[in-house]
């Protein structure tokens, strides 16, 4: 079989992947998407200069299958795969970057013995620097699990971690790089608030977290460490830091990533109980409380 890799759903997190493959080299005679949207498949086609098909025409011949559509496209997109006559061949490996759907629905709805991965990766994939949390299904072999996480690599770097993760992953890097991009946004506004222009602004927040990114990450310091060394006794930070803790921050961000980690453990009910799905319950599913 080939090395065409098929991405299912053409939306920001299949663009992330697709870009990030096509700067790390992959060519685009190897990359095929399928996509619903016309208009959107239109824009992927014109940018990218890759196949834009259906979900059938994407999968015959592909070994690598990544479903990134919505949680409550999924069936659908399983029936598809399903449908495509694989002549028996189990090599194809299917990657699902769809938040909060257990392994076992995939395996479930496609054919016994098939090898399905489960990540979370995130958006900054678009720029080689993805987070990708992945989890293999019983049936990965080996060296599908290690194609796969070169495929990843390639666009990020890759943590392999127990099913039973993946909720509190999604909290932290699935969903991790909106609550970085929400805190810069609240920075620009309270600068133009203090008289520096938008542009102003702008650029001294964005190389603010870009720098004290690259510090968290190059100086083996902490970010308790890291904090303490810009907080001088008795000045500016300190007033920040006491305004941020008497607003509630933390307990703020612990409750917004309960919430996320819960929305992620019901996907599957939601999909079911809303009808969105057409029923395609998996067993050991999580319980926990409805969001
Ligand atoms: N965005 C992110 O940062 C991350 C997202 N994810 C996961 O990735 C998945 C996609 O999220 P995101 O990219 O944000 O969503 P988007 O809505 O941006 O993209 C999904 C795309 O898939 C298309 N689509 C839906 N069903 C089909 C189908 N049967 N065949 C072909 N195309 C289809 C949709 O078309 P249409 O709109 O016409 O239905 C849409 O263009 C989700 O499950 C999410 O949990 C995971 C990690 C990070
Ligand atoms: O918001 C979402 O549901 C997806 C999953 C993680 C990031 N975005």
């Amino acid at each position: 079989m080939s090395q065409r890799i098929a991405i299912i759903g053409g939306g920001k997190i299949g663009e992330a992947l697709l870009a990030g493959l096509i700067q790390s080299g992959k060519q685009t005679k190897d990359l095929v998407v399928a996509e619903k949207s016309e208009v959107r498949s239109a824009e992927v086609a014109d940018e990218y200069g890759v196949l834009v098909t259906d979900v059938v025409n994407a999968v015959e011949g592909a070994q690598f299958v990544f479903i990134a559509v919505k949680p409550d496209g999924v069936t659908e997109v399983l029936r598809d795969i399903a449908s495509v006559d694989d002549n028996g061949d189990t090599e194809r490996v299917v990657v699902t970057l769809v938040a909060g759907l257990p392994l076992s629905r995939y395996e479930t709805a496609l054919q016994a013995g098939s090898s399905i991965i489960r990540v979370m990766p995130n958006t900054p994939m678009l720029v080689n620097e993805a987070m990708s949390a992945v989890s293999p299904g019983r049936y990965v072999s080996d060296d599908q699990l290690e194609a796969v996480l070169d495929l990843l690599r390639a666009v990020g770097k890759v943590m392999v971690v127990p099913e039973k993760l993946m909720d509190a992953v999604t909290a932290v890097s699935g969903s991790g790089p909106a609550y970085a991009f929400l805190l810069v946004e609240a920075m620009i506004d309270a600068g133009v608030g203090l008289g520096l222009t938008r542009a102003q602004a702008s650029e001294l927040a964005v190389q603010t977290i870009r720098g004290a990114g690259i510090l968290l990450s190059e100086s083996g310091l902490s970010p308790v460490d890291l904090r303490a060394a810009v907080t001088s006794p008795g000045g500016t930070t300190a007033e920040a830091i006491r305004e941020f803790e008497a607003a509630g921050f933390r307990h703020g961000v612990y409750q917004a990533m309960r919430a996320c980690a819960a929305h992620s453990a019901n996907a599957g009910r939601r999909v079911d109980v809303e009808g969105l799905g057409g029923g395609l319950a998996g067993p050991g599913e999580s319980a926990a409380p409805r969001v």
